[in-house]
Order: C-alpha cells, then sequence, then structure tokens
C-alpha cells in the first residue's frame, strides 16, 4: 500500500487483543517517533513500554490515584479505569522531557512529542495493527506519571494503546476538506 493510503486508511481503534507489535516490527515502529521534527534537537521523546504483568501493576497505581483524586469513587469505578490498562496487550506511556528554561518554547517540545506520537499511529497502522491515543485523568495524574518515571517539568502526553484490531474497522466519517481548507489572497479573512 502505498504511505498516503496507510494514512489516509488509519482509524483509531480501542477494542484490541494480542498479539502487539514486538521485536524488530516494534523497534521500528518507536524509530517512526524520533523521525518528528524537533525544533533545536531536544528530542524529548522518552517512550515508556508496558506490557505483561506490569499492565497489571500500572492498573493498580491508576486505581489507587483515583482513590486519591476521588476518596468516594466506588469499587466499578475503579475496576473501569484499572480495567483500560488490562485490555490492550501493549501500552506506550507517550513520555515528554520538557526544557522550560531552554529557549525553544516549551509549546513546542510537546509538539515534538505529539508529532512523534502520530507517526507511531501510522506506522502501527502500516505494520497491520491498531492504536488510540489516550490521556484524560489518568495521564495527567502526578502519581501515575511518577510511577512512570515523570516529575515535573516532564510530563505523559497520553497513552497509546496497541494491539490487534478485534474487527474489521468500522468507516468513519472524516470532516471535509472544504471546511478545513482556504486559499489566503490577501484580504482579510475570519477563520472563525
Ligand atoms: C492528545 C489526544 C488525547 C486524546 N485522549 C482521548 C481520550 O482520553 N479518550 C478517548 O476516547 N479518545 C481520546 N483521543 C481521541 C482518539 O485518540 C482518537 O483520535 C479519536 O477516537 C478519533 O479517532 P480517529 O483517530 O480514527 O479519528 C485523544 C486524542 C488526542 C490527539
Amino acid at each position: 500500500m502505498l504511505a498516503i493510503d496507510t494514512m489516509l486508511s488509519r482509524v483509531s481503534l480501542s477494542a484490541l487483543q494480542d498479539p502487539a507489535p514486538d521485536g524488530q516490527v516494534l523497534e521500528r515502529i518507536l524509530e517512526t517517533g524520533l523521525r518528528a521534527p524537533d525544533h533545536g534537537r531536544l528530542a524529548p521523546w522518552r517512550y515508556v513500554l508496558i506490557r505483561g504483568e506490569a499492565r497489571t501493576a500500572l492498573a493498580d497505581i491508576v486505581g489507587r490515584a483515583l482513590l486519591a483524586r476521588e476518596p468516594d469513587a466506588t469499587p466499578p469505578m475503579v475496576e473501569k479505569q484499572r480495567g483500560k490498562f488490562l485490555r490492550a496487550p501493549l501500552i506506550v506511556a507517550l513520555g515528554a522531557h520538557l526544557r522550560p528554561d531552554h529557549k525553544i518554547p516549551q509549546a513546542e517540545q510537546l509538539m515534538t512529542v505529539a508529532a512523534g506520537a502520530m507517526n507511531l499511529l501510522n506506522a502501527i497502522h502500516a505494520e497491520g495493527f491498531g492504536a488510540i491515543w489516550v490521556t484524560g485523568a489518568n495521564a495527567y495524574d502526578p502519581g501515575v506519571q511518577a510511577a512512570l518515571g515523570f516529575v515535573p517539568p516532564d510530563t505523559l502526553a497520553g497513552f497509546l494503546f496497541v494491539g490487534t484490531p478485534r474487527d474489521v474497522p468500522a468507516l468513519v466519517r472524516r470532516p471535509a476538506l472544504s471546511d478545513h481548507v482556504t486559499e489566503w489572497t490577501g484580504r482579510l479573512v475570519s477563520q472563525g
């Protein structure tokens, strides 16, 4: 398949099963993350792989973090959050090693991590696997971040849940190009 067709056919998938990419296939996927544009060559990507039994350990941390944030969380609420970390065979934590005092703005450093994540998603799809990028309260929880080795100013840009698609991906309606692309001709315009 042409690279552009691969990119145009990618969809995010959360129903994932074994196997996940590993070995050289996984290494090549991860290499694509490090090909993202990187202003100042600060190399802020810090990928943490979580698989096998380590997922249970992370799920337990996520459950405890929820109870610390919300002491009234019920056991089903805790189980729901724990379960998110047990479904996919591979989790890639998208760590960002940030340098707030550097002349390259911190927002750009984070954009580099995000651009790397997009490369990973495309590469995962190109290799025949599926994935979804997820953030939310678990990813932004300081206790979860610290357990994975990220203390401020470092942070997590989220998790990629990775595996083999359970189902044939449904067709996803995509935004119309005409709503998102204009040609500027030198006159004042509103892009609202
Ligand atoms: C930074 C970021 C964070 C996201 N966080 C979540 C999330 O926490 N939960 C979720 O269901 N989707 C989240 N998404 C959206 C999915 O990753 C995905 O983009 C969405 O389901 C649309 O699927 P598509 O990639 O096929 O368009 C996030 C996307 C981005 C870019």
